[in-house]
C-alpha cells in the first residue's frame, strides 16, 4: 500500500500530513520519531494523521464518527489533546482535497470538536473553545525565574510575560524548569513581550518538541496572560512569533485563531523506510 504524505506548516510550526481515512497506518511512536527527524526523516515538529473520527478507537465518543478527525502527535512521539497551527493545515488539506466542501466546517481533536473557516486566501480562523485560567505559575530559565498564567485551551500552557529584558536573549535550547506537581502532563511554555495595547511578540518551548517557531495553542495562552497582565479577560492581538504573525480573539465565552496554513511538498513515503521504522 502506497503512504501518501505532505509537508505543511502554520507559521513555520511545521508538520507532516497523513491522510489515512480508514485508520490502516500503523502510526508507532517510533514512525512519528523518525518522520520527524530532520536527518533521518522528513523533519517536522508533529504529525497529522486525517482519519474519520470512527476509524480511530480513542477518538472520543461524543465526536460524530463522519467528522474528520486530528491525530496529532509531538515530534518525540507524544500524543497532545489540540495543536492550533496544525489545526489549519489540516483544515487546509481538507478543504484542497476536496474531502470537505464548505468553507466552515467541525475538525475533531482529543480536545473537542474545533469548528474552522477555510478562507479564499488561504489562512484559516479555528474556534479554540474556552479559555481556562488555572493560576499564577513560575518556571525557571537559566537560573532565572519567570511568573505566568496557567491557561488550559485544550493543552496545558504557561504564559509568562517578560517584563525588562528582550525574549531574544532567553536559551530555550533547554527545558524551561516547571512544577510537575503542578503540571502533572508537562506544559507548554510560552515568553511573551508585550509590544502595544493590542500586540504581542512570543517565544514558546513546546512540551514533546522544544523550541518551535510558532505554537498556536501557545498564541492564545499568551493573549489571554497578556490580557491578564493589563486586569483584563477578554480582547484580541496580532501575535508575532518567530515563524510569522497570527491574530487571536478571546471573548468570555471562546476564542479563535487566524493565521496561514501552507503546504510545501506532497508525495510517498518509501515503503523500506516506513518497515524499517515500525
Ligand atoms: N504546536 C501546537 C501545539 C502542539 C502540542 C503541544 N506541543 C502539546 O504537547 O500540548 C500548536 O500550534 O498549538
Amino acid at each position: 500500500m502506497a503512504i501518501a504524505f505532505l509537508k505543511g506548516h502554520g507559521t513555520e510550526n511545521d508538520f507532516v500530513v497523513l491522510p489515512d481515512p480508514d485508520g490502516d497506518l500503523d502510526l508507532t511512536d517510533g514512525r512519528v520519531r523518525a518522520l520527524c527527524d530532520r536527518r533521518r526523516g522528513l523533519g517536522a515538529d508533529g504529525v497529522l494523521r486525517v482519519v474519520r473520527s470512527k476509524a480511530l478507537p480513542d477518538a472520543p465518543a461524543d465526536i460524530d464518527g463522519d467528522v474528520w478527525f486530528m491525530d496529532y502527535r509531538n515530534a518525540d512521539g507524544s500524543i497532545a489533546e489540540m495543536c492550533g497551527n496544525g489545526v489549519r493545515v489540516f483544515a487546509r488539506y481538507l478543504s484542497d482535497a476536496g474531502l470537505v466542501e464548505a468553507a466552515e466546517f467541525p475538525v475533531g481533536t482529543r480536545a473537542g470538536v474545533r469548528p474552522v473557516t477555510v478562507r479564499p486566501d488561504g489562512s484559516v480562523t479555528v474556534d479554540m473553545g474556552q479559555v481556562r485560567r488555572t493560576g499564577r505559575f513560575t518556571t525557571t530559565v537559566a537560573g532565572a525565574v519567570f511568573e505566568g498564567l496557567g491557561v488550559d485551551v485544550g493543552n496545558p500552557h504557561l504564559a509568562c510575560v517578560v517584563a525588562g529584558a528582550p525574549i531574544d536573549a532567553l536559551d530555550l535550547t533547554e527545558q524551561p524548569a516547571y512544577d510537575p506537581a503542578v503540571f502533572p502532563h508537562g506544559v507548554n511554555i510560552e515568553f511573551i513581550e508585550l509590544v502595544a495595547p493590542a500586540e504581542i511578540r512570543m517565544r514558546v518551548h513546546e512540551r514533546g518538541v522544544g523550541e518551535t517557531r510558532s505554537c498556536g495553542t501557545g498564541t492564545v495562552a499568551a493573549v489571554a496572560g497578556a490580557l491578564a497582565s493589563q486586569g483584563a479577560t477578554t480582547g484580541e492581538s496580532v501575535v508575532h512569533v518567530p515563524g510569522g504573525s497570527v491574530r487571536v480573539t478571546i471573548g468570555p465565552d471562546t476564542s479563535t485563531l487566524t493565521g496561514p496554513a501552507v503546504f510545501v511538498a506532497r508525495g510517498e513515503l518509501d515503503q523500506d523506510w516506513w518497515h524499517a521504522h515500525a
